[in-house]
This record gives C-alpha cells, sequence and structure tokens, in this order.
C-alpha cells in the first residue's frame, strides 16, 4: 500500500525548515510522496496572501518529483481544518497508509484540533523537533535545544505529554519523531528579517528568495 505523508502549513513563507523535515519523513519513514498543503484559511492564525504563499511552496519543491503541491483550498471561504483536508485527500487517493508531518510547537496543540477524535487514529503523526522558545520568570525569552545524537529526550518526553492529554480523551495516537536535529528557523524570524532588510539567503532557498524580492513581500512586517 503507498505510503503517503501530509505537510500542511501556512507557508508564509515556506523555508528550509519546512524542506528538512519532509526530505526526512521520505527518507525515514519510506514514504513515496509527500503532499504539500497551503492552508488557505488557517483556522489559528492570520494567513496573508494564499496565491503568493502557494506559489512559493510550488518554486521551492519543484526540484523533488516525491513532493506534490495541493492546491485544493485556493477556492475556500470558510476556516481550512485538517480533518477536512484529510478527508478530501482520502477521497482523491483511497487505499493509502497516511501519515502527517508537523513540527513539535504544532503537535503540542494537537489535543485542541477540531475533530481531533476522527482525524488522530486516521494517521500516523511524525514529529519533527523544534527549537521551543522558553521564558522565564524574570521574562528573558531564550531559546533550547538538546539535540546531541539521535533524538533529543526532551522533545520525546513532551511528546509523550500530548499522548497522555490525547488518552485522557480517549484519543490513541501513533506517533515517531523525525531524526534530524532542530532547524532554528521559522517564517516569523524571516518575515521580520526582510522587514529589517536582512538577506534572506541562508533560509529560504534562492527561487524563494527571488519571487519575495520581486513582489516586494514582508517588507512590512
Ligand atoms: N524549523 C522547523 N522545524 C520543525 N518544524 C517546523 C519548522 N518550521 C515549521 N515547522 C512545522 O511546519 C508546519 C507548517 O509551519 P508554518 O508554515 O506555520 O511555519 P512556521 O515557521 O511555524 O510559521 P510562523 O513562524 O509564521 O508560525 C508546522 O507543523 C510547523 O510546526
Ligand atoms: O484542524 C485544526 O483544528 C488545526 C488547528 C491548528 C493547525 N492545524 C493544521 O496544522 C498544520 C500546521 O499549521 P501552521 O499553523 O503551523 O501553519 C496545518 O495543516 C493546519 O491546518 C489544524
Amino acid at each position: 500500500m503507498e505510503r503517503i505523508a501530509i505537510l500542511g502549513g501556512t507557508f508564509d513563507p515556506v523555508h528550509w525548515g519546512h524542506l528538512m523535515i519532509a526530505e526526512t519523513a521520505l527518507s525515514q519513514l519510506e514514504v513515496e510522496r509527500v503532499i504539500w498543503v497551503p492552508v488557505h484559511r488557517p483556522p489559528h492564525k492570520h494567513g496573508r496572501c494564499y496565491k503568493h504563499r502557494r506559489l512559493m511552496v510550488e518554486i521551492a519543491i519543484a526540484q523533488n518529483p516525491a513532493f506534490v503541491l495541493d492546491p485544493r483550498q485556493a477556492n475556500h471561504t470558510e476556516p481550512d481544518y485538517a480533518i477536512d483536508t484529510l478527508a478530501d485527500l482520502q477521497d482523491t487517493y483511497p487505499n493509502r497508509q497516511w501519515f502527517w508531518i508537523v513540527g513539535l510547537d504544532a503537535f503540542q496543540t494537537l489535543p485542541r484540533w477540531y475533530c481531533r477524535e476522527r482525524l488522530i487514529p486516521a494517521c500516523d503523526w511524525l514529529v519533527a523537533p523544534r527549537t521551543l522558545a522558553m521564558t522565564s520568570t524574570d521574562g528573558v525569552v531564550s531559546t533550547r535545544t538538546s539535540y546531541s545524537q539521535g533524538i533529543d529526550p526532551q522533545s520525546s518526553w513532551l511528546c509523550q505529554q500530548v499522548a497522555e492529554q490525547l488518552k485522557s480523551q480517549n484519543i490513541l495516537i501513533r506517533w515517531q519523531m523525525l531524526h534530524m536535529p532542530p532547524m532554528s528557523i521559522s517564517s516569523s524570524l524571516i518575515r521580520q528579517y526582510c522587514s529589517q532588510g536582512h538577506s534572506l539567503r541562508d533560509w529560504v532557498p534562492e527561487g524563494v528568495r527571488a519571487y519575495i524580492t520581486t513582489h516586494n513581500l514582508y517588507v512590512e512586517n
């Protein structure tokens, strides 16, 4: 049975972190393809122009035949929930084994996702480690990465906490960590850098950088 992974995201903009987690899923799980789903109307955050976000994903994944863009949310007018994305994809690709790729930050919000009792058991969850911002009691924000060799025990522990929370909601989850070092990169940081006039060369593929420049994106954060 073909194994397909979904990578949903706001992708505002897409960056090397997204590409790295998708590549890791391909190699670690022997997934045959990764379907990239830019969320048109994220239920939980503000999404800027969908067309730009989708085109940047198209540019970023063009070199890898195992990566597929799914633009099915283009005409949506209502919030896009993951359960609807999965149900639509299952209709298009019946009889597949489904995986869902998420970063640790998004995974920690899973116990609040819409219709999670149907969504969660329908996929295997692949969790990418992510540097988490921590605020100390004196209000100082720092970041933490404790990846050394293999999987960071702190990240695994956080995932187990999520699994416990879901269990208390009578939801059993199948999850595993992706074996990759955490990458301190995010779309919000890129938007901030861009608005400050910094180069994006190290953060996004060249085609995406050119697209951002041509369309004058993120000049204001
Ligand atoms: N550097 C990263 N490491 C691991 N996972 C990541 C990373 N960047 C994004 N992800 C994951 O990719 C998915 C889509 O993320 P999204 O498009 O919202 O990017 P983002 O960088 O988290 O954006 P923002 O900074 O605007 O919140 C989410 O599951 C997110 O956790
Ligand atoms: O369905 C939900 O309730 C839900 C709530 C929060 C996030 N998601 C999904 O999580 C994925 C990553 O979202 P984001 O915010 O990190 O871009 C994306 O596919 C979203 O649709 C889904």
